[in-house]
């Protein structure tokens, strides 16, 4: 079966956007340190793009939580790929993810640092897709809603294909 991948969000829009957020939280942690912890893989895009735009002082740390294998339905299955380097404790922490689907991996998540002892936790999705969610996740600075559909780009992938595209598109299936 053929594929090919239609634009939903240009890379403008989506820069665009990621400025607007980028000085939301400048505002609403100023005279703070926030510390970013990226969702690897596919929120690595967004973490770059988003720090570069946050003026407060920033710190950083990665760890992998995968939920989906190769295809488009969540596993529901949360596995811990790596975890964290730096403790949490008395950080004020904001997730940073490309995408709230059905909600499994951020619900699993967020109790899990949330259980790390941070003087504050939000989380900020580019993408937030509510019409699929399983379990209620609280988002607190949002790229854009979208509709359900599967979608790729800006580090979503397809079976780990087309992270690098600049903007969000849609997979075709034809
Ligand atoms: O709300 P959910 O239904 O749980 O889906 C969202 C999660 O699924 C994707 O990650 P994935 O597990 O595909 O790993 P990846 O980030 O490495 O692509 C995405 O990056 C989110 O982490
Ligand atoms: N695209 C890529 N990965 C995903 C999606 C999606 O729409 N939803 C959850 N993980
Ligand atoms: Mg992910």
């Amino acid at each position: 079966m053929a594929e090919r991948v239609e634009v939903m969000l240009s890379e403008e829009e989506v820069d665009r956007r990621i400025q607007e957020i980028g000085e939301q939280i400048s505002k609403d942690y100023a005279g703070k340190q926030v510390h970013l912890v990226c969702v690897l893989k596919g929120g690595s895009f967004f973490l770059c793009e988003l720090a570069k735009r946050i003026t407060v002082p920033v710190s950083l740390d990665f760890m992998s939580v995968s939920s989906y294998g190769g295809d488009t339905k969540s596993s529901g299955v949360i596995k811990i790929v790596k975890d964290l380097d730096e403790p949490l404790r008395d950080k004020d922490v904001i997730v940073v993810e490309d995408i709230v689907d059905s909600g499994r991996t951020l619900s699993y998540l967020l109790d899990m640092l949330k259980a790390r002892g941070p003087k504050s936790m939000a989380l900020c999705t580019l993408l937030d897709k509510p019409d699929r969610r399983v379990i209620d996740v609280k988002v607190d600075y949002t790229g854009f809603q979208i509709p359900d559909e599967f979608v790729v780009g800006y580090g979503l992938d397809y079976d780990q294909r087309y992270r690098n595209l600049p903007y969000i598109g849609v997979v075709k299936f034809d």
